[in-house]
């Protein structure tokens, strides 16, 4: 007699992890949807990953990106993606943040349009974080959203609260906790799956949803797969075709070539694009890693205003108003700053800055870090937008060619820059490990985006060979190795948000920094050792 496969005895779907507490949520019927969902997306999910690592392939060999030849007809054709709901024609100011209880109802009554709960980058994604914001948006979504802090301050969401919009985990991330037929589901599944099993009906009942910001596309395709497993959990869970309302994030370097494509892959759903300027920077990076003549200068000199970036923002502009899509801007990293009236006041003025440049350029909104940002950056577009959205600016003036969308940055690489890149990337890393998925680091925002540009610039300049400082003091892996020694004893010995994961995550960014290949995500191998 044959010996019954694993796939026959166990049961299809399995949790490998306590669920005490996460019954509402991992009921049996919400497992059997996510099953659904993984059986239908899985094998193109991977189809696509692997697309991703032929096409770095091709960068590596000296290939640069450019739009594609074999979609012309979707980029000149006349089309536009569906209408807009009216709960998300004005969305001017965004509050963005992690799913933890508090912030969430913080950030549904900040006075922003639209709170975009991120499962993503501010979320180190332990099985718990996840499932606690599932519990917490769930109970946001019915109306029963409550908190009592440890000083007992009582926390409520009040009238006329924030839109929902949800960020899911990007396709390339695990979720190691559920399993279907033995195979690791996507965390992009278990987050949107659980959030529109528990959700979608009310929130369409309601027509406040359910809307989603998607990250880290590389290709329309990506766009495409995400349209069929939003159709699919539609015709699930009883919805009309097209209710589930999708934002994607152009954030990758490949994406910006394809943004017509995108949208069309999702025109029944598609509300609009966003400059996700972070992730974009580090894929520009990634994109890039073989290409000596395109290296970055220290982050802090690789703002909007610089060529490569100012292109991609306008050409999105153009692209999302041609085809009657909001254009949202993205996140300045400045954060209020306590007990230094100076210092705050100019890190407002930077804020104030970006958001005015962004109103100016034609952009629909903007997105914001904390609450006390939100009044700074609705006066700027109040008094620049007078309409809902800026649809009708449809920037025929921008004309961003290949060569601009990819041009080299200028600039310097210092030692402060170097030794601020090992101590966010450290100090970010070894926060992330102890489940803190965004941290103020000298007062500005850091979250996964902004750490994959500080550690994957130390990869470059590490592995470019020969570079020098502004100083001309050589770049090498002893200052490197130094430099970690220093913030990892001085992390260790902190009372900072990591100091506890500190040796964990100085030997991950070692590792990162002295291999031969830029590796593709951090999160992917720091997710080995969440706990
Ligand atoms: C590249 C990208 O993907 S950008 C999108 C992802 N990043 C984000 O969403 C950033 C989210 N922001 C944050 O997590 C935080 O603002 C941080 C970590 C940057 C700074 O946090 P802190 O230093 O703790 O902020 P601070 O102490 O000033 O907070 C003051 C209050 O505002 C709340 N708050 C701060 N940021 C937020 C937020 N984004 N949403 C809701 N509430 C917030 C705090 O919970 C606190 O509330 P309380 O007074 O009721 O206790
Ligand atoms: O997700 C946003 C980004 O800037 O990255
Ligand atoms: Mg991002």
């Amino acid at each position: 007699m044959a010996v019954p496969s694993e796939k026959l005895v166990s049961r299809p779907v399995q949790v490998h992890a306590h669920t005490a507490g996460y019954a509402d949520i991992l009921t049996p019927e919400a497992l059997a949807f996510l099953a659904r969902l993984h059986r239908f997306a899985e094998p193109r999910r991977q189809e696509l990953l692997q697309a991703r690592r032929q096409r770095q392939a091709r960068y590596d060999a000296g290939v640069l990106p450019d739009f594609r030849p074999d979609t012309r007809d979707i980029r000149e054709g006349e089309w536009t993606v569906a209408p807009i709901p009216a709960a998300l024609q004005d969305r001017r100011v965004e509050i963005t943040g992690p799913i933890e209880r508090k912030m969430i109802i913080n950030a549904l009554n900040s006075g922003a349009k639209v709170f975009m709960a991120d499962f993503e980058d501010s979320s180190a994604p332990s099985f718990a974080n996840q499932l606690d914001g599932q519990i917490n948006l769930r109970d946001a979504v019915n109306g029963r959203l409550a908190y009592r802090s440890p000083e007992g301050k009582d926390y409520r969401v009040g009238a006329n609260p924030a839109v929902l919009v949800i960020r899911p985990r990007g396709w390339h991330l695990p979720e190691r906790h559920i399993t279907v037929d033995g195979e690791t589901i996507a965390g992009a599944l278990v987050d949107f799956g659980l959030f529109a099993f528990h959700n979608a009906g009310a929130l369409h009942a309601s027509d406040r949803g359910p809307y989603f910001y998607l990250p880290k596309l590389e290709a329309m395709e990506e766009a495409a797969l995400w349209n069929e497993v939003m159709a699919l959990a539609e015709d699930e869970l009883d919805l009309p075709y097209g209710t589930m309302k999708a934002t994607v994030l152009i954030e990758t370097l490949p994406a910006v070539f394809q943004m017509h494509e995108i949208l069309h892959a999702l025109r029944e759903r598609a509300v609009g694009l966003n400059c996700g300027r972070w992730d974009y920077i580090f894929s520009y990076l990634k994109t890039f890693r073989g290409h000596r003549d395109r290296l970055l200068p220290d982050r802090g000199q690789v703002v909007m205003t610089v060529p490569f970036l100012k292109a991609y923002s306008e050409l999105l502009i153009q692209t999302c108003h041609r085809r009657g899509a909001f254009a949202m801007g993205g996140m300045a990293a400045q954060i209020p700053i306590k007990n230094d009236d100076e210092a705050n006041d100019q890190a407002m003025a930077k804020v104030r800055a970006d958001k005015l440049r962004e109103v100016q350029a034609g952009h629909d909104g903007t997105w914001v870090a904390h609450p006390a940002l939100v009044p700074v950056a609705m006066e700027i577009f109040d008094r620049h937008m007078s309409t809902p959205n800026q649809l009708h600016v449809k920037r025929d003036d921008v004309h961003a060619d290949r060569d601009t969308l990819i041009a080299p940055c200028c600039g310097t690489i210092t030692r402060a820059g170097f030794d601020n890149n090992v101590e966010v990337a450290l100090r970010y890393t070894a926060a992330w490990l102890e489940g803190l998925g965004c941290v103020p680091i000298h007062n500005l925002m850091e979250d996964a985006a902004t750490a994959e540009i500080a550690r994957a610039q130390l990869w470059q300049w590490l592995h470019h060979g020969d570079l020098d400082f502004a100083d001309h003091a050589p770049i090498d892996f002893a200052l490197f190795d130094h430099a970690l020694a220093t913030h990892t004893h001085r992390l260790q010995e902190s009372t900072l948000p990591g100091a506890r994961r500190a040796i964990d995550a100085a030997r991950l960014l070692s590792e990162l920094t002295h291999a031969d290949e830029l590796g593709n995500f951090l999160t992917l191998p720091a997710y080995e050792q969440l706990a």
